[in-house]
């Protein structure tokens, strides 16, 4: 490809050599560079892109695209100076891999909670609909029922477009994609046009990078500027604040306020829940089998989404009926008689902690065990606020170890306690020990939660990063105790 059609529809300048330029492929790791390649400097939070412009010329990149004009850059190598590397890198990767997004229809999931599960409904629901659907998200990516490893929520722009081809080549018409926050502020999205766009709720988490709650929201609310529909829950006070904030065709749902899509009836049991839906004229029975509250406002915002795209519903009751989600209130001891459950789940928010304890309270019968722990190198501010709802809403709470990255699992540990109020709590660092531990005091018609990792199948620690799949775990466990 020329770099001048790689450059198209970007605003930019040539500083040095000439844009008609063979090139090869296009990078942003200086230590992926091959021959011809362009590489992109990307201002990051821990180095300068820039930096690693003389590294990237002697592995051979053949074109440099940067902010500032950088002394070292030489030679024959040709320089492209533009406004936002990050932008750049997103509208550049989308030409190279000859704008693959504009072949598929595109639904976007933003929100603190709910984003994953709301993925999975969608294509659940588009499947049954007879659509060949991508999934891209936090559990992995997914090429219809081909399953492909994903390294974070929302990939990298170059990766991203690379992902779209592979799923426009393999034929998929629609593909649903969580949104996260990270990649709106840092411009992974950037130019992806979205026909729906869904809000699902703001609740607090990721505030060390956001820093304030103003910025998160705005983060969350860029995905709008670029979503021709704007589907919204209604019931969340920052919901309200979207739809005076955006231009876009809304379509709100809700369980309490006045709203386009509503449920009514709803009865939540053990194994899932059940309701009703209402739009326009269309009033039927919805019959999810995962339970939650929460679960029923992301059908409603999934239905919402496939209902504006024209699915029938008939199509959207029978997805909603047949989707499950790893690690997402996940039942893992239906198959032995221990007399009491043991659920996993990946509330690692307030908000979501909250929800999972209060939806395993309406069917625990004894004592309700909550297991959990916080991230390292993430938002400090959870951790006591985690603290005193789980501690709280719980008979018993074991506080254990999450992912401590780099930090110290003990110190960690100390910011959950400062927030607990009550003396119901034991701390087990080892989360294998804490679940162990869990399991141990457990009773007849107890439910234990082991909240936090939910589909995770690797445990961070310092220096390494081990295999730890809490299935497996609690299958050994059983093992042992019983
Ligand atoms: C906070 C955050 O998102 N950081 C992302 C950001 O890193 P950064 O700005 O710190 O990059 P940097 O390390 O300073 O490097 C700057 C540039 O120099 C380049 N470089 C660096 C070294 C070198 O030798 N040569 C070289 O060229 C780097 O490739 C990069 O382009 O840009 C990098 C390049 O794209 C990302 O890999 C990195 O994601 C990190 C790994 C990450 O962990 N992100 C998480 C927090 C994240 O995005 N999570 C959300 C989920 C959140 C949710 O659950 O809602 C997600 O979407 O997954
Ligand atoms: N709509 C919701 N409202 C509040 N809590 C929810 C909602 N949906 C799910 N949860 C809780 O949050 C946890 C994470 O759910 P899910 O994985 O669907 O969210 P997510 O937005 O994809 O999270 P992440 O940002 O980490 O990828 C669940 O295990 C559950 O405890
Ligand atoms: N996507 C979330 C996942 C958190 C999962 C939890 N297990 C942790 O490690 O904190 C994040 O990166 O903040
Ligand atoms: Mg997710």
């Amino acid at each position: 490809m020329k770099l001048k059609k790689l450059l198209e529809d970007l605003d930019y300048s040539v500083l040095q050599g000439n844009d008609d330029l063979e090139i090869n492929s296009i990078q942003y790791d200086s230590r992926k560079i091959q021959k011809g390649d362009v590489f992109f400097c990307i201002k990051g939070f821990n180095v300068d892109g820039h930096k690693f412009i003389s590294s990237a010329l002697q592995k051979g990149a053949s074109a440099i695209v940067c902010e500032e004009y950088v002394e070292e850059t030489i030679d024959n190598a040709t320089v492209i100076k533009v406004e936002d590397g990050r932008k750049a890198l997103a509208l550049c990767s989308a030409n190279f891999y000859g704008r693959p997004a504009e072949k598929m229809k595109i639904i976007g999931i933003t929100g603190t909670n709910g984003k994953t599960t709301s993925a999975f409904m969608i294509k659940s629901i588009l499947e049954e609909a007879g659509y060949k659907v991508g999934l891209i998200g936090t559990i992995a990516n997914y090429i219809g029922n081909e399953k492909l490893h994903s390294e974070r929520t929302t990939p990298e722009s170059l990766e991203l477009h690379e992902l779209f081809k592979k799923m426009v080549d393999k034929g998929v018409h629609y593909c649903v994609m969580e949104v996260s926050s990270h990649s709106l502020s840092l411009n992974r999205v950037y130019g992806v046009k979205f026909c729906q766009g869904i809000f699902t709720n703001l609740t607090q988490d990721h505030l060390d990078f956001h820093k304030t709650f103003e910025n998160y929201y705005g983060a969350k609310l860029e995905l709008f500027k670029n979503s021709a529909n704007a589907i919204v829950n209604i019931d969340d006070s920052y919901g309200e604040k979207i739809l005076s904030d955006v231009n876009n065709r809304k379509l709100t749902y809700g369980i309490h306020k006045n709203a386009d899509i509503k449920a009514e009836h709803i009865e939540i049991h053990p194994r899932g829940a059940q309701f009703k839906i209402l739009y326009g004229d269309i009033y039927e029975n919805i019959d999810l089998q995962i339970p939650g509250n929460y679960n029923v406002y992301n059908a409603l915002g999934s239905a919402a989404a496939c209902l504006n795209e024209g699915i029938d519903i008939n199509k959207v009751i029978k997805g909603l009926n047949k989707v499950q989600v790893p690690g997402r209130c996940e039942i893992v001891t239906k198959q032995y008689n221990l007399g009491f459950d043991v659920i996993v789940d990946y509330a690692h928010t307030p908000d979501g902690l909250q929800n999972i304890l209060e939806t395993a309270r309406e069917f625990t019968k004894g004592r309700l065990i909550s297991v959990f722990g916080c991230g390292g190198d993430r938002d400090k501010t959870k951790r006591p606020i985690m603290g005193e709802i789980g501690a709280g809403l719980s008979d018993v709470a074991i506080i254990t170890s999450d992912n401590p990255r780099t930090e110290d699992p003990d110190k960690i540990i100390e910011d959950i306690v400062r927030g607990i109020t009550k003396e119901n709590y034991i701390v087990i660092a080892d989360r294998r020990e804490g679940i162990k531990k869990a399991m141990e005091i457990a009773k007849k018609g107890d439910v234990i939660v082991v909240a936090g990792k939910g589909h995770e199948d690797y445990q961070v620690l310092k220096n390494e990063t081990i295999h730890f799949d809490e299935r497996e775990v609690i299958a050994e466990i059983v093992k042992e105790l019983f």
